[in-house]
């Protein structure tokens, strides 16, 4: 029987990915789930002045270091620790430090194109796409980035024009196809969330009963 199971939770800037995470989190015992966030492992940029760092295209699967993401997947799930990057928003780069963490038994993943590449698809046990519609998506993001993100409400504008809406539309919405379950609306859906956790804890009885 797996070590684990691993849950991943894509859609679109603001579509509710990590709302849904912590209240699917917060349905499982603490020692037994991890959360692992794609946006942790962007690219370091340390090389790059910020001025350059500002004109990455964020939303272009080029900007994601999608080998290591997929390496240390593959150590959560033989049992091994990692040290997860730590990723820093404001700055656009990766922080120095790093994060442990120890691998559990149960594994959420989300981000916004972790269904896009193929060798991730492979390693999730369950796909979850988090439907939300684009007026939405960017009055969310409007008030997360200038909020928590340290933005003007013209960058987030600026950005999402030229790239998270194009980007969006050439790979996050395709990626849609390749989902077990699609929650529309995404953060407080229960039914949907309630779901996916009786699958989660199915696993973690036939589990128990091995050991
Ligand atoms: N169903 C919802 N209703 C209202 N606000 C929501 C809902 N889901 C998420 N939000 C808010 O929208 C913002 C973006 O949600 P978040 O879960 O961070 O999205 P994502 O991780 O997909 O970018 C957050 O500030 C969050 O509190
Ligand atoms: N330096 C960065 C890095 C990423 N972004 C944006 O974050 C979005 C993904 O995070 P969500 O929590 O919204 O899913 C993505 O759309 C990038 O545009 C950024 O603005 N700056």
């Amino acid at each position: 029987m797996k070590n684990s199971i691993i849950i991943g939770i894509a859609g679109g800037s603001g579509s509710g990915k990590s709302t849904v995470t912590d209240e699917l989190k917060n349905l499982i015992e603490e020692d037994k789930v991890t959360i692992i966030e794609q946006d942790s492992y962007y690219k370091d940029q340390s090389s790059l002045p910020y001025e350059q760092r500002v004109k990455t295209n964020y939303d272009h699967p080029f900007a994601f270091d999608n080998e290591l993401l997929i390496k240390h997947l593959k150590m959560l799930k033989n049992n091994e620790p990692i040290e997860k990057p730590i990723y820093d928003f404001e700055k656009h780069n990766r922080k120095e430090e790093t994060k442990l963490i120890i691998p559990k038994e149960v594994i959420i993943l989300e981000g916004i194109l972790i269904l896009t590449e193929e060798e991730i698809r492979n390693l999730l046990d369950i796909k979850v796409f988090v439907d939300t519609d684009s007026d939405v998506r960017i009055i969310r993001r409007i008030l997360r980035d200038i909020k928590e993100r340290g933005r003007s409400l013209e960058s987030v504008i600026l950005q999402y024009m030229s790239t998270v809406r194009p980007a969006h539309l050439q790979f996050v919405e395709p990626s849609k196809k390749y989902a077990d379950v699609i929650i529309p609306e995404g953060g407080y859906n229960k039914v949907a969330i309630d779901l996916i956790n009786t699958k989660v804890q199915a696993f973690l009885k036939e589990k128990e009963n091995n050991n």
